[in-house]
């Protein structure tokens, strides 16, 4: 389908994208892009056989190719996009994975003027708590959902090509408006983060003190998983999406609240009610993980 990727950030979503692209032969070769820094993850990438080649400069990076992925943390996007602006070629469609896509498309304005009408930004969901590109695999987007987030002046060949590009992928491919997505992944994504690494820092002090991890099983370990995931990834996509945020944390502490005088008022019959409405909620969602 491309002739040569390019991957900008061969971590877990880049280095995964380019074994998904290599295993349904989507590309003839994959190339990464990184930073002196990045040197060490990209000789492993190569070193693994998730990249062909790898280029701590960009020029020799963007020679012959006709695809560009940006899969680096959000904060990161606008040097990236910097960094590309002056070899911007029409004969090439770029896409990123930004968990955020508001402030993507801030980034490309205020680097482009205009965004390019042959960029694509995209945000595949799926993905774990490891980093890197050792954790990179073939299959994790395969029957995970993927978003794009056109803009009106977004060619359409090019939102084609993605699109086409990661419905090959095994991907169930969404396009809907940046500020829709940001809404919703602000819920269902971005609240369960901020969630699980507020608990752990508050526990984690208490237990400096009180040994209370010793005790801990299942039911933390379910819970807490995703406080495992990359702070340099979380910060970024909390900060960018913190409009979205802040009206849902005020939402969460009037729930808490609510529990804390249903507790204090031993109102059992109330508390039974709000966790017999959540069991079922998330019922319905495993319901429809399953369809
Ligand atoms: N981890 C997930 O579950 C997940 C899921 C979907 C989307 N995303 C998004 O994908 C992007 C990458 O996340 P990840 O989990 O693969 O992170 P990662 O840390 O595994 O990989 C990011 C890579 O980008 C490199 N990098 C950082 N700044 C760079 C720069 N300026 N130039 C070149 N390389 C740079 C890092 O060194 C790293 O190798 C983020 O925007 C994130 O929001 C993550
Ligand atoms: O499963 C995980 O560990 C994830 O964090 C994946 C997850 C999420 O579901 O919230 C995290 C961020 C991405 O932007 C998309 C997916």
């Amino acid at each position: 389908m491309f002739n040569r990727l390019c991957i900008i950030g061969v971590g877990l979503i880049g280095g995964s994208i380019a074994r998904a692209a290599r295993s349904r032969g989507l590309a003839a070769s994959i190339v990464g892009y990184g930073r002196e820094q990045e040197r060490q993850n990209l000789e492993t990438a190569k070193r693994l056989g998730v990249i062909d080649e790898y280029f701590l400069d960009i020029v020799p990076a963007l020679e012959g190719t006709d695809a560009v992925v940006v899969a680096v943390p959000v904060g990161a996007v606008e040097s990236v996009f910097a960094l590309l602006k002056p070899y911007w070629s029409n004969a090439c469609v770029y896409s990123d994975v930004g968990s955020t896509k508001s402030n993507v498309i801030a980034a490309a304005e205020r680097v482009f003027g205009v965004v390019p009408v042959n960029l694509v930004p995209a945000h595949p969901i799926a993905g774990a708590e490891n980093s890197g590109v050792e954790a990179a695999l073939p299959d994790l987007f395969l029957r995970r959902r993927l978003i794009i987030t056109p803009l009106e002046h977004t060619e359409p060949a090019a939102l084609n090509k993605i699109q086409i590009f990661w419905e090959r992928i095994g991907s169930l491919v969404s396009v809907m408006s940046a500020e829709h997505h940001d809404a919703v992944l602000a819920a269902t994504s971005h609240l369960p983060h901020l969630l699980a690494f507020a608990l752990v820092d508050m526990l984690g002090r208490q237990d400096e003190q009180c040994e209370i991890f010793k005790y801990a099983a299942g039911g933390f370990r379910d819970f807490t998983r995703i406080a495992s995931s990359d702070p340099t990834m979380w910060r970024d996509i909390c900060t960018a999406n913190k409009d979205q945020l802040i009206p849902l944390l005020h939402q969460l502490k009037t729930e808490l609240d609510k529990i804390e005088q249903l507790l204090a008022d031993n109102d059992g019959r109330r508390l039974f009610e709000t966790f017999s409405y959540a069991k079922n909620a998330r019922q319905r969602f495993l319901d429809q993980l399953e369809n």
